[in-house]
């Protein structure tokens, strides 16, 4: 029977509640604008006072900051000391001053300052009449000055202006940052929304409210975006009047701010009205009086002020949020290498939001997503280096040598992966890489791709992850390609398209995955372009030009629209899903920052890490397209001298024979018996190949060096007798050695030097000497043994250890040359010695090396018909057109150096498999010096002598 009542008391209360909480919101409401009032009062009333009684100087000091950004004009020099660092986020804007001419000691002005910032306003100034609209495009040049001065590095401006075309913004040039307009209002605010759709969906939700509200550290790598619009709506069709509505009534929470200069003299389209935005802050510029102070607008600022606050504002450093290596990618030493390939490899690189994180990974993910393969348009500036770093440390502190291999190819003038040579994961590290070289790769891991199969099928399985699932091991392999598209430069047959498409297509399965890179995604003269594409579901993008992101089919509409954010280094946009253009798959973030001395570092400690742990794998083969190659980065030789105290002759066998993808030299024509001797001369123009001489005891294996480059020829004659002493048939041999090269000389030095450095210290007798006049006697020194041998039965004769006998520049013995008489020219008596060895020497383990620099000097001591064809290995530098001709029977030899002069090239005619092979000769000029290449060189030996 209560209840009715009962029922309406309790509504009763309640209504009484919420009156009263209303009541408490309203008091504290007028409570807060009170105290902003009374600081108002302070304000002015400090201002005033300062104006009325204060001497200049004090007058001047209160023009100072904070006062200077908030009130001051542009008049009057207070602008001229200042600086960015003082610059303060602040909630008003000045647009003009209202004067007190009645002032008894003059007139005076107190600046009318619009919200700004945090007050979530549009600001609207309106003017009517020809004047006035001057004067409100004046007013809106000098306000966009000002918020870029309010915000160093956090501004940027979007201009429009559709009846003036630009004109009303003459101020642009000192603007920091405008958006390239899209030549349609309505499209420059169509990106203008998906920003503030993008910046609310990143940053904000119930606690961050509003853009200002991002923490700083956060908000440094966004800006804060004002839209300023001239002479609106004059030219505005109806579509950007409601752009712009929109934008200024969903933009200041997201940063985005609207400044109309409203020409009240032209009518809007029907039906829509400025009452349509709902917290504009609209100020008439032509009304009457405040107060009975007229209002005197700011103009836009003299051009000379406009230039030196530019200048200013471009010296200013851009804060940096901390995305530093350390914190967003970094691991702690003890957690590195416990990742497994088997699956994926993974790594953060950067991140997004408020603490997203961005990820790039190759394999299979969780979801059994794959991700074959990844590509990067980023254009110059725009931190591709960087990511790369990043990438790179980030996978090789994650997973150690064993699980993942990495390729990296620098363009033609790159030098950035040159850091990784001492990485113990680098498997290849390629630098100004030749479009010849870089594919020359890609063939490398297409063989790499087959021998894997072959790896497959022998344990009946299909892929990579099952292999490994059986408990084998096999690195994942990552191929880095920096300037990608000059892969098809000078490639007619379409090779480099092919290689590409075969990896794109059949990597993943094998665990070979690739990162190509590039100024934009498509390159000319690519094939197969799409079918590449899709299987590079991993899709990155850093700051692109504007034609470049236009013509990006590889991401959708909202994708590209992200990528047009990216403008500054490191900001990036990744999708690892093709492309796919739902709702957040593509991520706008910046990649973490990696200092060029933290990397160095950390390269340091993964190699100690590896050496500590005694992982075997291979030492990358480095190349320098522009650079002689060192020795000592020769991974043949490297591994030959590392088991040179313990590897026996069949041994060598054995490891010759042996493929080269497996370690061996892939010299299938090498038996024991033949006591062959294998040596280098130099590095051919692939990653893998190296020139080689395998001198062997049949006729004729002497070796004959030709040409006019000395440190080249001098390089490679001093390499090539170091590069003897891997052989276990070489631990005991003879080297006679005239060395007649120029003293003095840069390249003098070398012969010298690998002699006390490496030969002797082998073990090898030397006999070395620098005087023409001794040579006879080495010659006659050489033919007893000749002498010796040929006595003994043949059995024994194999038994005899190499002899060498090496002439450096012997025509200078005069001895030696031949002599002139009435019938023509002669050899000598020493001379004739010389040809008996070449004639009957190698068979007996004897082998003669020559080195001169034209075949007009070998002609002085050699016959050219009966002498010349005793000489078997021929490697000749760049000569001239006859001596090619009289050397290889082709003109090859005088072409070498066709496209400049460096690299130095040589050519080298193989006699068993009658095939020339141009390569990079060994020189003095190469990076690291000779010397410290020999003592590298006995170091590598000594140390697994003490090893072993
Ligand atoms: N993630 C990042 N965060 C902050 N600054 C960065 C970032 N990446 C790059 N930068 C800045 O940009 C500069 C250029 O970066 P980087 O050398 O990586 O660019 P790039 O695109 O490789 O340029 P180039 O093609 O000219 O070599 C760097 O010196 C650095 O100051």
């Amino acid at each position: 029977m209560w209840s009715p009542w009962q029922r309406q008391q309790e509504a009763l209360r309640a209504q009484l509640a919420t009156l009263e909480t209303q009541k408490q919101q309203k008091q504290t409401h007028a409570a807060t604008l009170l105290a902003y009032g009374q600081r108002q009062v302070e304000l002015s009333h400090k201002h005033y006072q300062g104006l009325f009684n204060a001497s200049d100087s004090a007058a001047a000091r209160l023009a100072q900051v904070p006062y200077l950004t908030l009130g001051a004009g542009w008049q009057g020099g207070a602008w001229d000391a200042w600086q960015p660092e003082t610059a303060t986020l602040e909630s008003r804007l000045r647009i003009g001053a209202l004067q007190d001419a009645r002032a008894p000691q003059g007139p005076f002005s107190v600046p009318l300052l619009v919200p700004f910032i945090g007050e979530n306003q549009t600001i609207v100034l309106r003017t009517r009449g020809e004047e006035g609209r001057v004067q409100g495009l004046e007013l809106l040049q000098s306000l966009a000055l000002r918020t870029a001065l309010l915000l160093p590095h956090q501004a940027s401006y979007v201009l429009l202006d559709p009846a003036g075309n630009g004109v009303a913004f003459l101020v642009r040039k000192a603007l920091p940052r405008v958006v390239e307009s899209q030549g349609d209002v309505r499209r420059d605010l169509d990106l203008v929304e998906r920003n503030i759709q993008r910046v609310i969906e990143t940053y904000l939700d119930a606690e961050v409210r509003s853009f200002e509200q991002v923490p700083e550290s956060t908000r440094v790598n966004e800006r804060f975006e004002f839209v300023l619009a001239a002479d609106f709506p004059n030219q505005y069709d109806r579509r950007a009047v409601e752009g712009l509505i929109k934008v200024g009534n969903t933009g200041p929470r997201a940063g985005r701010y609207a400044i109309i200069h409203h020409n009240a003299d032209v009518e809007l389209p029907r039906d829509l009205s400025l009452e349509q935005l709902e917290n504009a802050f609209v100020i008439d510029l032509g009304s009457s009086p405040r107060q009975g102070f007229p209002l005197a607008v700011d103009c836009t600022p003299p051009a000379a002020l406009q230039q030196t606050l530019k200048k200013r504002l471009d010296e200013a450093k851009a804060p940096e949020r901390d995305l530093s290596f350390t914190t967003k990618v970094g691991l702690p030493e003890q957690a590195w290498w416990n990742g497994s390939s088997e699956r994926l490899i993974e790594t953060p690189i950067g991140g997004y939001g408020t603490d997203g994180s961005l990820e790039a990974w190759f394999g299979v993910n969780r979801d059994g997503r794959p991700c074959a393969h990844g590509m990067l348009g980023a254009m110059t500036g725009a931190g591709k280096s960087n990511l790369y770093h990043v990438l790179i440390c980030g996978l090789a502190q994650r997973y150690s040598p064993d699980e993942l291999r990495l390729y990296l190819i620098d363009g033609k003038d790159g030098v950035e992966f040159q850091p990784y040579q001492a990485l113990p994961h680098a498997a290849v590290v390629s630098l100004r890489s030749s479009p010849e070289l870089s594919r020359s790769v890609l063939k490398d891991l297409l063989n790499e791709k087959e021998r894997r199969n072959r790896l497959f099928k022998a344990r009946g399985v299909q892929d990579f992850s099952a292999y490994r699932a059986l408990g084998e091991a096999l690195p994942r392999l990552l191929l880095l390609v920096d300037e990608y598209q000059e892969l098809f430069e000078g490639d007619a047959e379409g090779e480099a398209s092919a290689h590409l498409l075969q990896l794109a297509q059949q990597g993943r399965s094998v665990g070979i995955h690739m990162l190509i890179a590039s100024q934009r995604y498509g390159a000319t003269g690519m094939l197969h372009q799409s079918a590449v594409f899709g299987n590079v579901h991993l899709r990155m993008a850093m700051q692109m030009s504007r034609a470049d992101v236009d013509a990006l089919t590889e991401f959708g509409r909202r994708g590209k629209l992200l990528i047009q954010t990216c403008d500054m280094p490191g900001k990036i946009v990744l999708n690892d899903r093709s492309g796919d253009d739902g709702d957040g798959a593509s991520r706008a973030g910046k990649v973490s920052r990696l200092q060029a001395a933290e990397r160095d570092d950390m390269i340091r400690r993964l190699s100690a890490r590896a050496q500590q742990r005694g992982l075997t794998a291979p030492r990358a083969v480095v190349f320098d397209g522009q650079a002689q190659p060192n020795l000592t980065d020769n991974p043949q030789l490297r591994s030959l001298l590392a088991s040179v105290q313990t590897m026996t002759s069949e041994g060598l066998e054995a490891l010759a024979r042996r493929a080269e993808v497996e370690g061996g030299l892939g010299l299938e024509s090498w038996f024991a018996a033949e006591q062959p001797l294998v040596t280098w001369l130099g590095q051919e123009f692939n990653v893998r190949g190296h020139a080689r001489l395998v001198l062997r005891r049949r006729p004729h294996e002497h070796a004959m060096l030709l040409g006019r480059n000395n440190p080249a020829r001098s390089g490679m004659l001093a390499a090539l007798l170091a590069g003897l002493t891997v052989n276990p048939a070489a631990q005991n041999a003879t080297v006679l050695l005239a060395d007649l090269s120029l003293p003095g000389t840069q390249w003098s030095g070398a012969l010298g030097g690998v002699v006390s450095t490496v030969l002797r210290p082998a073990g090898l007798q030397v006999t070395l000497t620098r005087e023409a006049e001794d040579v006879p006697r080495l010659v006659q020194c050489a033919l007893a043994v000749l002498e010796e041998r040929r006595a003994l039965p043949k059995e024994a004769r194999g038994a005899q250890e190499p002899m060498f006998l090496v002439l450096n520049e012997p025509h200078e013995v005069e001895e030696l040359r031949r002599v002139q008489d009435l019938y023509g020219a002669n050899d000598s008596e020493t001379g004739t010695m010389l040809r008996r060895l070449l004639a009957e020497g190698a068979q007996l383990g004897i082998h003669v090396v020559l080195s001169v620099p034209g075949v007009a000097q070998l002609r002085a001591v050699l016959d050219e018909r009966q002498g010349l064809p005793l000489i078997k290995h021929r490697i000749c530098l760049q000569v001239s057109e006859d001596d090619s001709y009289a050397l290889t029977r082709t003109r090859r030899a005088a072409r070498l150096q066709l496209h400049g002069d460096t690299p130095v090239a040589a050519l080298y005619h193989d006699p068993e498999a009658d095939a020339f092979t141009r390569f990079k000769p060994y020189s003095t000029d190469s990076a690291t010096s000779l010397d410290q290449q020999f003592l590298e060189v006995n170091h590598l030996r000594g140390a697994q002598a003490v090893g072993a």
